[in-house]
C-alpha cells in the first residue's frame, strides 16, 4: 500500500538565492494539505521538487517507504504523484477527451482503457459535456477543470494543485472546493493545495504549511494558522499590527 508523500529537510539554491531552506512537508492519502505563503515564498519550487521537476540541493522526497530521489517527472507520475501547473498546459488543438486519453496512454494504458477512464473521469467531475470541445477554445475556468481531470487519470495516490482557483469568482472557487473535497474523500487521494486564496485553503485543509522566503514559518490545523501572528506578519509586512481578519487576505 502506498503511503504518504513526504519532503524532508529540502533546500534548493538557485545560484546565490536560497529558494527553500530545510523544508519538511507531508501529504497523507485521503487528506488535504494546504501550502500558502506570499509571492516568491518557494511554493512552486517545493511542488517542483516533490514531482521530479527540480532536484533539491539537500534533503529527500519519499512515497511511503520508496525514495523518489533521482526520479524523472514521468517516473514520479507513474508512481502515482500527479500535479497541475499554474498555466493549464493542455494540448490546445486536441479535444478535451483526447487530452485525458493521451495522458492515460502516456501512463501505459491501452487506448481503449484510456478513453473509458477519460469519459468516466469527465462524468465524475460533472463536465462530461466538454468531452468534444477543443481545449484551446475553452474558457479559462473550464481549462483549469480539464487540467485537474487530466491529473486524476490513472487514479494517482496524490495530486498537487498549483493555484487551481486563480482567476475564479467566489462561486467558481466554491464549486472547486467541493471538487477538491471529493478528490480526497471519494478517490482517497492525498491533495496538496497551493493557493493565494487563503480562505479556500483554511476552509479545506486538514493541515497547513506556511512558507515565507523559503522557510516554514508556521504549520498546523486551520485554526492555528488563522490565529498565527507570524502568518499575519508574513502577509501584511510591517503593517502587521493592523486588525486585519485572515479572510481579508484572500
Ligand atoms: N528556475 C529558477 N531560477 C532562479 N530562481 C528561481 C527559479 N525558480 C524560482 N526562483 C526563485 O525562487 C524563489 C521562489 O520562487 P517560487 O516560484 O517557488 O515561489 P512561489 O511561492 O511559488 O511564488 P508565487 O506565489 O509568486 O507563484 C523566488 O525568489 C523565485 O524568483
Amino acid at each position: 500500500m502506498v503511503g504518504h508523500l513526504r519532503a524532508e529537510n529540502i533546500s534548493v539554491a538557485f545560484a546565490g538565492l536560497k529558494a527553500l531552506s530545510s523544508v519538511n512537508l507531508t501529504v497523507d492519502k485521503g487528506k488535504i494539505a494546504g501550502l500558502i505563503g506570499p509571492n516568491g515564498a518557494g511554493k512552486t519550487t517545493l511542488v517542483n521538487v516533490l514531482t521530479g521537476f527540480q532536484a533539491p540541493t539537500e534533503g529527500k522526497v519519499s512515497l511511503g517507504e520508496i525514495s523518489l530521489m533521482g526520479f524523472k517527472p514521468h517516473e514520479v507520475r507513474r508512481r502515482g504523484v500527479a500535479r497541475t501547473f499554474q498555466s493549464g498546459r493542455l494540448f490546445r488543438d486536441l479535444a478535451v477527451l483526447d487530452n485525458l486519453e493521451v495522458t492515460g496512454v502516456g501512463l501505459g494504458q491501452t487506448r481503449r482503457h484510456a478513453i473509458a477512464e477519460a469519459e468516466a473521469m469527465l462524468d465524475w467531475m460533472g463536465i462530461g459535456d466538454l468531452a468534444g470541445r477543443i481545449a484551446g477554445t475553452l474558457p479559462y475556468i473550464d481549462e483549469r477543470r480539464v487540467a485537474i481531470g487530466r491529473a486524476l487519470m490513472g487514479r494517482p495516490n496524490h495530486v498537487l494543485l498549483d493555484e487551481p482557483a486563480a482567476g475564479m469568482s467566489a462561486q467558481e472557487a466554491s464549486d472547486l472546493a467541493a471538487l477538491i473535497r471529493r478528490i480526497a474523500n471519494e478517490l482517497g487521494c492525498g491533495v496538496l493545495l497551493i493557493e493565494h486564496n487563503v480562505g479556500l485553503v483554511l476552509g479545506l485543509s486538514d493541515h497547513i504549511v506556511v512558507l515565507d522566503s523559503g522557510a516554514v514559518i508556521e504549520e498546523g490545523p486551520p485554526a492555528a494558522i488563522r490565529a498565527s501572528e507570524k502568518v499575519r506578519h508574513a502577509y501584511m509586512g510591517t503593517a502587521a499590527d493592523a486588525p486585519v481578519p485572515m479572510e481579508a487576505l484572500v
